[in-house]
């Protein structure tokens, strides 16, 4: 192998008392798809941090093709070396695609698209910048109309533009922080399918997720990182899944793998379900889903399955009172819930878990105590008061139910990893004891072990005697439901007793199956699965 596009040696990274990185490394070569995994927590966006100059390291060294790195600040010299496609957009929204690719680059005139520079003087000529744009796109094969909106594309898009824009820097490094996590199947098969054409030219990635199959899928060697330390760095061929999962934990006797076909939950007989709990009938929003009815009953976990484009999203939100729907009725506990009223959800006992912590989920500078007791104020002391040593308690209360991950219960949320951060939101779901949690792809950004644990925790709660609806297009997700719930543009596709297979819920929500087709199928196989 020639000089490793980056590698970095040794490197301590501390937050006061925290040691995110203790003597860490890792090294990349060229063309190579290298996988970063670990549990939450483990240090793995505190090394990309320091791989793209957001912070130094307080120890050891970390350098580009043999080169020292830039010191922290010189954005412009850091843009050459890596760039970083994060779940959350860094292109601007507002802006069109090629104001996005020529963004703090004044001149379009210049010979050179990898360096900063021109006359800041030098008016802007939209003409030359849209053709160049379209040409740099076309260049790195990106179907994307340079003249749209950023806010307009879709999540796979926006990071082709964004992979586009750190290649004309002249970056051939690229980190790539759980891309995945918002994009359906066909969205990551074409994702895949352009990494693997630019690793083909030589760009090399980091590619962390918590989704193993896919580091299988596309990597070629894979770093595990464990409580801040470098553990191991193998061809991924060579570590099979329960090796990978004892590296990450620290613990033998792995968990099920991910992705198992065929594994089946026995299910809640029909005649073992409680009264209906959550009863949506005929629900339209225009645009997004059309007379959708289905029951959540006490004791049930249902699942409820989608693409991107399914409106099951919307469908999950509609119940939580964040759109107001056209026409139908959605009931808790019998009654009639008020449309497009948040309040008046949560008081009717809906909890909800949101698609998006950092928008609709968390206050990034408040606690992690006040944030997991956002939803019940009412409980932390007299007359509307709040008393610090309840919210205390109570959210310590949280941490152990869910495993949080924090130093103590007034840390800031945000100094917390990824993956913690989305056990507070669903530790404040779930802190009202609401009649139906309806949870919205709610292990994203959760590790293997800390999504087989929340999974259980909503089997809890549906146990003691409430409803919860999983709103997500992931198997995992899915299979410990007493039901799935399939949905394709805007209606119900069809509906799976437990049981089902993988490939037939897939099919259900890439529209390839309705319900009369499924109920032959099942007939025809009958007694296939119990
Ligand atoms: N700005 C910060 N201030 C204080 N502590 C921090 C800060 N950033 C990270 N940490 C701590 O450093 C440790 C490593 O966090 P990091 O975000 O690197 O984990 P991760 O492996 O990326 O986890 P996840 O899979 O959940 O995203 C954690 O204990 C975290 O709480």
């Amino acid at each position: 192998m020639g000089v490793p596009v980056v590698e970095a040696v040794g490197v301590t990274k501390r937050f006061g008392a925290t040691v995110a990185l203790r003597e860490a490394g890792i090294t990349v070569e060229a063309g190579e798809s290298h996988a970063l995994v670990g549990r939450n927590g483990a240090g793995k966006s505190t090394l990309v941090s320091l791989l793209t100059g957001l912070q130094q390291p307080d120890a050891g060294s970390i350098r580009f093709a043999g080169e020292p790195a830039p010191a922290v600040g010189d954005t412009a010299a850091w843009r050459g070396k890596v760039a970083c496609v994060y779940q959350r957009s860094t292109v601007v929204p507002d802006l069109t695609v090629a104001e996005n690719l020529f963004l703090n680059r004044q001149s379009v005139n210049r010979q050179s698209s990898n360096r900063q520079g021109g006359s800041a003087l030098r008016p802007i000529r939209w003409r030359a910048l849209r053709a160049r744009a379209a040409e740099l796109l076309a260049e790195y094969g990106v179907d994307v109309d340079p003249g749209a909106r950023i806010a307009r594309l879709t999540v796979e898009q926006r990071q082709f533009v964004e992979i586009a824009r750190a290649l004309s820097f002249g970056a051939r490094f690229i980190v790539l922080d759980e891309p995945t996590a918002k994009l359906d199947a066909r969205g990551i098969e074409r994702l895949f399918a352009k990494l693997r054409e630019l690793q083909a030219q030589g760009v090399a990635f980091l590619f962390i997720s918590h989704h193993l199959q896919e580091v299988y899928d596309l990597c070629t060697r894979v770093t595990v990182f464990r409580d801040a330390r470098h553990i191991l760095t193998a061809p991924v061929a060579e570590l099979g899944h329960d090796a990978l999962v004892e590296a990450m934990t620290g613990e033998s006797g792995a968990p099920a793998p991910a992705g198992t076909v065929g594994m089946v939950r026995a299910g809640r007989s029909d005649a073992g379900r409680g009264a209906a709990l959550l009863e949506v009938d005929g629900l339209t929003l225009p645009g997004s889903f059309a007379d959708v009815s289905l029951t959540v009953c006490a004791g049930e976990v249902v699942g409820l399955a989608g693409a991107t484009a399914s409106g099951c999203v919307q469908l999950g939100e509609t119940v939580a009172g964040l759109h107001r729907p056209r026409g139908g009725r959605i009931a808790v506990g019998g009654r009639g819930l008020r449309p497009g009223d948040i309040p008046a959800a949560l008081s009717a006992g809906v909890g909800f878990v949101p698609e998006d912590r950092h928008l609709q989920g968390l206050v990034a500078n408040r606690s992690v105590a006040e944030n997991a007791t956002l939803t019940v104020t009412d409980q932390l002391g007299p007359y509307g008061t709040v008393l610090p040593a309840r919210t205390r308690a109570f959210a310590r209360r949280m941490i152990d139910d869910l495993d949080i991950r924090t130093p103590d219960a007034v840390t800031p949320v945000a100094a917390l990893s990824g993956g913690n951060q989305q056990k507070v939101v669903v530790a404040r779901a779930l802190a009202t004891e609401p009649r139906v949690l309806v949870a919205i792809r709610p292990t994203n950004g959760v590790d293997v072990k800390s999504k087989e644990f929340l999974l259980g925790r909503f089997r809890r709660h549906a146990d003691e005697g409430h409803a919860a609806l999983i709103v997500s297009d992931e198997l995992d997700d899915l299979r410990g439901c007493d039901r799935v719930v399939a949905m394709f543009h805007g209606r119900v596709a069809a509906e799976f007793p437990a049981g089902w297979s993988d490939d037939q819920v897939v099919a259900a929500m890439e529209g390839l199956t309705t319900s009369e087709q499924h109920e032959t199928k099942e007939r025809s196989a009958h007694g296939g699965h119990d």
